[in-house]
């Protein structure tokens, strides 16, 4: 085990001193650190006999008419992550935009998801991502529910939730909540450090049988059991709107492949990190749709 302390990955050092990270995910200590190692065995590649319907079919619900670029840019990462079909479910409104930005994700009316046998056939839903605090959000999550597989719950999703907090007992198991901090403290309180962020992180995974992805610079990954991934890859280029957008599409586009929750988590944020880290190493500032666009290229590389 190496003698990283867990306190080097809190902007706050608020950590015990004597809490110890293990190198890579089959550590036996609490707190894992992620290496390049462990995402390329985590990785599968396409196999040659195989169709868009061999890697899955995900559900993107987020936008509203001020928001639809978070929709968008959800549904780029979902698309680059390699679902084989991409379906966005967004106000009618937004169509114009969704046909003429991406051509090739499908459309599902917000008015279709009240039907629930048209939930039945998709591999993975991702919810929040712009929708908004005005929209009828609750019945959106209710659909999302309704199904008892993993969601991925993000922005807007989260802070109802927190506004409503007897929906968190309807979530399914296997879910991945991807909060920043303060979409995290809404929902559980308000912390004072990072360390007491992440024990109250650990309660929750394990009560709620969820994954928990806490954005940060070091993103930190809780699974059911309470174990932490730790998530070096990033940088501050990414400091913009819409790149947990992006996170939230390729988080669902890995559980439609067929990944665990929990694997999709830690293989999204080290890929999506990765992918901004190769486009910073010669730009100020990376956008999300350019971090988007370039995870195929990670995703071929780990490969190799
Ligand atoms: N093109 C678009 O339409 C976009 C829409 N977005 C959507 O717009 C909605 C509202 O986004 P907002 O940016 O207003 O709300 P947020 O909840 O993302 O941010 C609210 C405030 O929290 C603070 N904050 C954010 N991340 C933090 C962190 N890691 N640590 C500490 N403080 C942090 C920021 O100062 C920010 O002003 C969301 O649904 C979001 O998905 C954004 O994702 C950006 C792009
Ligand atoms: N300084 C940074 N270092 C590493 N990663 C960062 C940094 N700033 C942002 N990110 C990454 O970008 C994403 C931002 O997500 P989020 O706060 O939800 O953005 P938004 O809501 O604007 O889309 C997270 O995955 C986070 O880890």
């Amino acid at each position: 085990m190496s003698h990283k302390i867990l306190s080097n990955y809190l902007p706050d050092n608020s950590a015990p001193a004597a809490i110890i990270v293990g190198e890579g995910l089959t550590s036996t200590a609490v707190y894992k650190l992620i290496t390049a190692q462990d995402v390329k065995r985590l990785l599968r590649p396409r196999k040659s006999f195989s169709h868009k319907g061999t890697y899955g079919h995900a559900l993107i619900i987020a936008g509203q008419e001020q928001t639809m670029g978070a929709a968008l840019l959800c549904a780029t990462g979902c698309l680059y992550g390699g679902a084989g079909l991409t379906t966005a479910s967004i106000p009618a409104l937004g169509l114009t935009a969704l046909n003429t930005a991406l051509p090739e994700v499908m459309y599902l009316s917000r008015e279709a998801l009240e039907d629930r046998t048209n939930l039945e056939k998709f591999n993975s839903i991702a919810i929040g991502p712009g929708l908004g605090r005005d929209e009828p959000v609750a019945g959106l999550l209710q659909a999302a529910f309704s199904r008892n597989k993993p969601v991925v719950i993000d922005a807007d999703a989260i802070n109802l939730l927190a506004k409503e907090p007897e929906y968190l007992g309807s979530i399914p198991e296997g879910s991945v909540l991807t909060p920043h901090m303060k979409e995290f403290d809404g929902l559980f309180g308000e912390h004072h450090t990072w360390f007491h962020r992440i024990q109250t992180a650990r309660e929750m995974a394990k009560k709620y049988q969820i994954v928990i992805v806490l954005k940060n610079q070091y993103t930190f990954i809780i699974d059911q059991r309470s174990s932490v991934y730790i998530n070096q890859t990033g940088n501050s280029a990414m400091a913009q709107g819409g790149m947990g957008d992006v996170l939230t599409g390729l988080v669902a586009a890995l559980i439609a492949q067929g990944y665990t929750p929990s694997d999709a988590a830690v293989l999204a944020c080290n890929v999506h990190g990765s992918s901004g880290d190769a486009l910073a190493a010669n730009r100020y500032v990376v956008t999300a749709s350019q971090v988007a666009k370039h995870i195929p290229e990670i995703l071929k590389a780990l490969l190799k």
